[in-house]
């Protein structure tokens, strides 16, 4: 056995620091032991110059420097339109200033003069002591306490020498201004007076008792102090972050608020103020709606903290289209603003979009807006179903194609029955957009506008339908498995074919949602929930974990919206932004609503309820549904040719067709009547393929020996197979 020292080493504090290792070898065998000692050897710097130094180059530097340099000139000194606005709204300000003192200008004349005679005693004390120069006394006392007579004398005859003029100086000034003020009273014109008073308000200007201002001060309470690094370190530290703060840039201003960028202690991830913006705005004592902290991208500990200037609640936005402008279903519409004010617009043909929130958190609202919009859209078709029953939605019922309001047993039946409908029409318009020829489709068989335009009669218009508190459908005893499964269909399918579904719920869970709604809901828009699975279920798995948390929200309380309408707007993890929608009251809804059917009358496009039609339920049958209507009782096997000739019998207008021949039957060989029979069992076998039901060979002694035929145990269940139709 044999025993030898090495070192290793290992890093502390990025130093290595040498060990000591023994290596035990046995007989030959080598087998290595390592016991980790202590240091025992000068430590050996790894931080070397040359990679510390090493940032990149010149290039990458200056490169990197101007990505984030700020604009040479602010943004209101290079475009027109903002420094117009910026002046236009300067002017208005000092207009608005200006009139408010010139309107309250006697009552600060007022105080003035009532202030004259503290201001002129005021005066007369300074004058008087400056006269008598009291300023010397102190010092002349001094010299006559001390016994100094040289001093004393030297400073007696100072103070004559200075107070003889000035006592002269004031006798001369006091006669003339008294014989000035006694004749101008009697004898000269009312100017006089005017410029007495004036005199009067100077003096009373050192009238002042306290701080009291003489003007009326106006202060918003809803402008935020600048935001200052003291106050954040300090709101963390109440917070318990504690350690070292960094912060990356000076906080400055950006947009109509504040930032601050910062790296946390290495302890602390940034998703934590996310979690705590209450607890942060509450330390920082700033409202709620003002702070607004994000994980930064640079590492996880890096945080961003917004700071609004104003309080949002305070700032009054009106939707854009309100008074005038129409809006286009198939382009973007304004849906809201981010915190920083910054407009959010909605693109939402070739998606769909799934609302979710507590109650309270705004979710109707939202709704309202983008109904609004489908409204002001002559060409769009609205479906509207509005399963809270509130008639928060009732402004656009005037244009709706489909409107249902309630959450009774009927209402869900006819929100079933819209989604049949919807479905039916997704069909038709699948089949006509697939016989379109290639370039009219270039980017794939979908509808657009241009198509629209171009195939007016083929009736590709957008259609908007909401689903608002879809889950009292979902969770319907009777329609709710029904419509989930048509739901399902919908969502994936009908966004090709102008069809955009929005669906909204106040119960985020696996129950009001089915899950295949959820996975393939494309916009999302999450208001304030109360947790991660319910933030998930809206905005997609995976979200909570990448910090897209929207249970920084606060619902509205009483008549304090807090965050009402404020949610995560998402179309995919790397598309997420904070937005609040607009707020429309429903005195605005409804003039909207009344000039939305003014447009589609003047287009002609009003269609369905809002024309007066009245809605027929759609006949959401199947070939399987009519198989079972038709098939014998009792009968495991039936022919192929048989159920034809029975199918067209039920329903001639569907399956006639199937049955047509050159000749009638009575006039044809039994060879053509043989393949008259052929060429409809292939057209029932081709129907049944796409519902996956076999057709096979079949011997029924008593009808006609072997022919093709179908076994009822191949029928699937009526309406288990609705997909298939598509
Ligand atoms: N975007 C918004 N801006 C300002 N306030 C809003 C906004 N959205 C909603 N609010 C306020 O919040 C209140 C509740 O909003 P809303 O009715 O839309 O919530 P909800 O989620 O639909 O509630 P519920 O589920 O109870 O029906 C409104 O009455 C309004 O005062």
């Amino acid at each position: 056995m044999s025993i030898e020292d090495g070192a290793s080493g290992t890093l502390i504090n990025g130093v290595r620091q040498p060990l000591k290792f023994v290596k035990v070898s046995v007989d030959g065998d080598s087998q290595t032991e390592t016991f980790a000692l202590k240091p025992d050897a000068e430590p050996e710097p790894v931080d070397t110059e040359e990679v510390a130094a090493d940032t990149g180059t010149w290039l990458d530097e200056r490169r990197a420097y101007l990505e984030d340099a700020p604009p040479v000139l602010p943004s209101w000194l290079r475009k027109a339109g903002e420094f117009a606005d910026a002046a236009r709204w300067t002017a208005s300000y000092y207009a608005h200033v200006s009139a408010f003192h010139a309107v309250r200008a006697p009552v600060y004349l007022m105080r003035l003069l009532v202030r004259f005679p503290r201001g002129a005693g005021r005066y007369f004390v300074r004058w008087v002591k400056w006269v008598v120069d009291s300023e010397a006394r102190p010092v002349e006392a001094k010299a006559a306490a001390t016994a100094d007579i040289e001093a004393w004398l030297t400073l007696s005859r100072e103070h004559s020498r200075r107070v003889r003029p000035r006592r002269i100086a004031s006798l001369a000034v006091a006669t003339v201004t008294g014989i000035s003020a006694l004749v101008a009273g009697f004898l000269a014109p009312g100017w006089t007076l005017a410029a007495a008073v004036a005199g009067a308000a100077l003096i009373g200007l050192n009238g002042n008792k306290g701080d009291k201002p003489v003007v009326t001060r106006y202060l918003s309470v809803h402008l935020q102090r600048p935001l200052e690094s003291g106050e954040l370190i300090e709101a963390l530290e109440a917070m318990g972050i504690k350690g070292d703060i960094k912060f990356v840039a000076p906080i400055q201003v950006d947009g109509p608020g504040w930032l601050a960028e910062m790296d946390l202690p290495r302890n602390v991830l940034a998703e934590k103020l996310l979690d705590k913006r209450k607890e942060l705005a509450g330390a920082m004592r700033r409202p709620l709606q003002c702070v607004w902290p994000s994980v930064g991208t640079e590492h996880p500990s890096r945080a961003n903290l917004w700071v609004a200037k104003k309080d949002p609640r305070t700032i009054k936005r009106v939707w854009p289209l309100t008074n005038r402008g129409q809006a286009d279903m198939y382009g973007e519409f304004p849906f809201g603003v981010t915190p920083r004010g910054e407009l959010v617009p909605l693109a939402l043909i070739g998606t769909n979009m799934l609302i979710g929130g507590v109650m309270g958190s705004g979710k109707t609202s939202a709704v309202v807006v983008i109904a609004l919009a489908g409204a002001l859209d002559p060409t769009c078709e609205m479906w509207m179903f509005e399963l809270k029953g509130s008639g928060d939605a009732e402004s656009v019922q005037p244009v709706c194609h489909r409107y249902v309001q309630g959450d009774d047993d009927e209402h869900c039946e006819a929100a079933l029955e819209g989604m049949y409908a919807l479905e039916k029409e997704m069909k038709r318009r699948k089949k006509v957009v697939s016989e379109l020829p290639i370039e009219d489709v270039p980017n794939g068989r979908k509808v657009s506008r241009k198509l629209a335009n171009k195939y007016p009669n083929l009736r590709l218009h957008p259609i908007l339908a909401i689903f608002d508190e879809v889950h009292t459908l979902f969770e319907h005893p009777v329609y709710g498995k029904e419509a989930a499964a048509v739901a399902g269909r919908l969502i994936r399918k009908a966004r090709a074919y102008g069809i955009i579904l929005v669906l909204t719920t106040q119960k985020p869970d696996a129950d009001a949602i089915p899950k295949m709604v959820s996975d393939n809901a494309i916009v999302r828009f999450c208001l304030a929930i109360t947790g991660h699975i319910a933030n998930d279920l809206i905005l997609g798995t995976g979200m909570y974990k990448r910090g897209i948390r929207a249970n920084i929200f606060e619902p509205a309380e009483g008549d304090d919206p807090k965050d009402s309408g404020t949610g995560w707007l998402t179309r995919s993890a790397t598309n997420a932004r904070i937005a609040r929608s607009y707020f429309i009251p429903q005195a605005d809804a409804r003039e909207i609503g009344k000039r939305a059917l003014a447009m589609r009358t003047a287009a002609g496009t009003l269609t369905g309820e809002a024309a007066g039609e009245e809605v027929k339920p759609v006949d959401h049958s199947t070939i399987v549904d009519h198989l079972h209507t038709v098939w014998p009782d009792g009968a495991e096997t039936v022919h192929s040719h048989r159920l034809v000739d029975a199918l067209a019998a039920y329903l001639p207008e569907l399956y006639g067709a199937w049955l047509e021949t050159e000749k009638p039957a009575a006039e044809m060989s039994p060879d053509e009547v043989r393949d008259a029979r052929t060429a409809a069992s292939t057209a029932l076998s081709a129907a049944l393929k796409q519902h996956k039901i076999p057709t096979r060979q079949i011997t029924i002694r008593d009808c006609c020996g072997g022919a093709k035929g179908v076994r009822y145990a191949d029928l699937p269940d009526p309406r288990d197979n609705a997909e298939d139709d598509l």
